[in-house]
């Protein structure tokens, strides 16, 4: 028999760890899998069924008008789009016009899986895979099931992952396609209604994002987060849209950093871990916690005493700004090598990508492939931009020491509205030391020494803070 779905995981395209001590950062694409049919447009304004869509949807139309899911009074009907199949008005919709209510007792999920025969072997699973492995089960009963019609109208197979994968909830497939012009998610809504003649449940309510004219294509927004790369992997398609374009860096603390302990203890203690995923997009700034994350990662030598337990409440707050000179070089070294070696992993360049993708005849998932990699490698060359441009300004940035002078008042006002490297302007003397503890650190050379002595003076006298 053939299978529902063909199930495959994310391919990567490649996966660069850069040796020795820069091995914090893997880049890693994800190459993914698609199908697109194309239909010409077909829209049909009588509530009769398109005959022109196959029998298997019309027999699918007719068992939800049956079975009360939809009625002369459902605005809309299956329809031959350019997405292959959709729904299609039947009359004009106003926008977040309820559109389908689809009762419980129809909802495809976790809990109908759990519910049937393979519920006890789907204990633990993902809701995703109960779903997949549900549906494989009613294909095997064939005319016995109760969900034949349902069954009939799914593709035999798909290069896409699983349709819907990944969400908590799934429920009976209605033939709804994405558009990028509906920018908001809210058109799945849980309600209780009446699902019968007698009898009321909870009902999946689908409303339009959009206001449609009679005819037009009922489309929602599957998820306005998803990169183009996830999008092929989940769907089966992606948008020409360059906002979509992101590529994931894996940054990660590795095991043999004789810091490590204390560096995943920090990285915890934010919300982070051993290893983290930072998805770049297109034209948009880093994430957030990208830099101080990899300055964590990358702290050593002279700079490795802010890992320090008395640091461990401000760290993460350091680490947003400049460490110091050799952190930021590092950083930015280890990143622009890796962008450089995973752009030299790709067969193509993006102007050959152009190219064939200009020339036409592409196979559909070629064609898909050559997007997503097309966007990958534009990523990779913002990422290293960035970096390229930071590291060119090492010297004009300033650094954890300059910026402790200056809150502790032992920078000069002029050079630090000048912008020039500060020095002491006053000099240190024992009461700075008790009154400032921790300008200890921060100004004197040689750091663990310094926190040494300072261990040792304040195990030995009166706290400074009471002088
Ligand atoms: C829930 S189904 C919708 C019904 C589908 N059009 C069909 O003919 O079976 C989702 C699938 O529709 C296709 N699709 C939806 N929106 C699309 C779009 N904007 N561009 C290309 N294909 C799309 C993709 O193959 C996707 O996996």
């Amino acid at each position: 028999m053939a299978s529902l779905f063909a199930v495959q995981p994310p391919t990567p395209s490649s996966i660069l760890k850069t040796p020795g001590r820069n091995d914090f950062l893997k880049t890693n694409p994800t190459l993914h899998h698609f199908k697109k049919r194309s239909f010409s447009l077909n829209s049909v304004l009588s509530t009769q069924t398109d005959p022109n869509i196959p029998q298997t949807v019309q027999r699918f139309w007719q068992w939800l008008k049956d079975e009360g899911v939809v009625s002369s009074k459902t605005p809309v009907k299956p329809g031959i789009v350019p997405e292959g199949l959709g729904l299609v008005a039947t009359r004009n919709i106003g926008r977040n016009e309820v559109v389908l209510e689809v009762p419980k007792r129809f909802w495809i999920n976790q809990d109908a899986a759990a519910a049937s025969e393979i519920g006890s072997i789907c204990s633990g699973l993902k809701p995703f895979i109960s779903v997949a492995l549900f549906l494989l089960s009613e294909k095997f009963k064939g005319e016995e099931s109760k969900w034949k019609y349902y069954i009939d109208v799914l593709p035999e197979s798909t290069s896409s992952t699983i349709y819907c994968a990944g969400q908590k909830r799934s429920f009976l497939r209605f033939r709804i396609n994405h558009s990028a012009k509906v920018t908001t998610e809210d058109h799945a809504h849980e309600v209780r209604g009446p699902a019968g003649l007698f009898s009321w449940d909870y009902l999946f309510q689908l409303r339009s994002p959009l206001s449609l004219k009679a005819g037009e294509q009922v489309f929602i927004q599957y998820d306005i987060k998803k990169s183009n790369a996830d999008m092929a992997l989940d769907y089966g398609f992606i948008e020409s849209n360059s906002d979509r374009d992101a590529f994931t860096l894996t940054l990660e603390i590795s095991e043999s950093d004789e810091f490590f302990a204390d560096k995943l203890d920090i990285a915890e203690s934010n919300g982070f871990g051993e290893t983290a995923y930072f998805d770049i997009k297109y034209g948009q700034p880093l994430p957030t916690a990208m830099l101080p994350y990899l300055r964590l990662v990358a702290l050593g030598g002279s700079d490795a005493f802010l890992l320090e337990s008395i640091f461990r409440n401000s760290i993460w707050g350091f680490l947003e700004l400049p460490i110091s000179r050799a952190n930021e070089e590092l950083i930015c070294k280890v990143v622009r090598s890796a962008c450089k070696s995973a752009l030299s992993g790709y067969h193509t360049t993006i102007e050959e990508d152009e190219k064939l993708k200009e020339e036409g005849n592409l196979s559909p998932r070629l064609e898909i492939a050559v997007g997503i990699r097309i966007g990958e490698k534009k990523v990779l060359q913002q990422i290293d931009d960035i970096f390229r441009e930071r590291e060119s300004e090492l010297d004009l940035l300033e650094y954890y020491q300059e910026r402790r002078l200056k809150d502790l008042g032992l920078v000069g006002e002029q050079e630090a509205i000048n912008g020039r490297r500060p020095h002491l302007t006053r000099r240190v003397d024992k009461v700075d030391i008790l009154l400032f503890p921790q300008s200890l650190f921060s100004i004197l050379p040689n750091p663990s020494l310094c926190l040494l002595q300072w261990r040792r003076f304040f195990q030995s006298t009166t706290p400074p803070n009471t002088i």
